[in-house]
């Protein structure tokens, strides 16, 4: 129902979504779906595409936004407590049991919070760990830049066009923790490189931005 009100928001604003890869998405069983998120539009990407019996990880807060923390939280919403990194791992790794015993879908941003400057900030690892627990397959979906639509800073906010990718599923069946760190890093750049090619952007040295997570070239 809340997927189906939120797609028809993109006429009043003017957007729309091109989608390609769709199919990938016709795996049945559990999975893990991690894309970039850029700004409050992007309920209306996720909502698009959204695959049935799939919940979102979300920040605890937005449990507390009345009416919406409602909806959100009726959807099965599973929040998180971000200032606490033990609390939500204890959160996530419930998660991973539920996943199978369910068999449901997790929707995770990895980058952890909004970000709509034209590029993908580091991730984080929760997403991966739990595709891991699960040993489930891991998705990655990528929305293009809204820069040239919508720029808050620039009071821009005008009609325009997101393409969206979903890339085949990468399967985490005998992958241990040790891993992890590994495969956030190849999700990291597979993506890096599929939104600067889907945002027609060019690619940027990795070191001048992102500091930790890779190592310089
Ligand atoms: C009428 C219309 C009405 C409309 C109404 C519409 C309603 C709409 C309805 C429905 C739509 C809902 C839409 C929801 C959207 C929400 C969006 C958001 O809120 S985005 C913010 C929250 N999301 C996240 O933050 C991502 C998840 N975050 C993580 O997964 C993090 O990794 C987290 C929080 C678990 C920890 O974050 P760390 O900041 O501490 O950083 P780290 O580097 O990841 O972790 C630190 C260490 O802990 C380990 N670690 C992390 N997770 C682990 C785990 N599960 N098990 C073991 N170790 C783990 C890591 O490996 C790392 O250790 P080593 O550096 O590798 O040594
Ligand atoms: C200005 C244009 C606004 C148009 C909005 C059209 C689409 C609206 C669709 C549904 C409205 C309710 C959705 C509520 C869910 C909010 C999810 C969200 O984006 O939370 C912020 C969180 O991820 C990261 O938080 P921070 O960036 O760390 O703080």
């Amino acid at each position: 129902i809340i997927a189906n009100i939120v797609k028809t928001f993109k006429y009043i604003y003017g957007l729309r979504f091109e989608v390609q890869g769709l199919e990938n998405f016709e795996v049945e069983g559990p999975c893990v779906i991690v894309s970039n998120h850029q700004s409050i539009l992007d309920m209306m990407g996720l909502m698009e595409i959204l695959p049935d019996d799939c919940v979102q990880i979300g920040k605890k807060e937005l449990l507390y936004t009345g009416p919406v923390g409602l909806i959100m939280y009726l959807g099965g919403v599973i929040f998180i407590n971000r200032k606490s990194t033990s609390n939500a791992k204890t959160v996530m790794s419930g998660v991973a049991q539920t996943m199978l015993d369910e068999n449901v879908k997790v929707w995770v941003y990895p980058e952890g919070t909004r970000n709509g400057n034209g590029d993908l900030l580091p991730f984080k690892k929760g997403a991966f760990h739990l595709a891991v627990q699960a040993q489930a397959n891991l998705f990655t979906v990528l929305y293009s830049s809204f820069t040239s639509f919508y720029n808050p800073a620039k009071k821009l906010f005008i009609s325009g066009k997101i393409r969206v990718e979903v890339l085949q599923p990468i399967e985490t069946k005998g992958l241990t923790a040790e891993d992890v760190a590994d495969l956030t890093e190849r999700c990291y750049c597979t993506m890096r490189e599929t939104f600067f090619r889907l945002s027609g952007t060019a690619r940027e040295p990795l070191a001048s931005r992102h500091n930790g997570l890779l190592p310089d070239p």
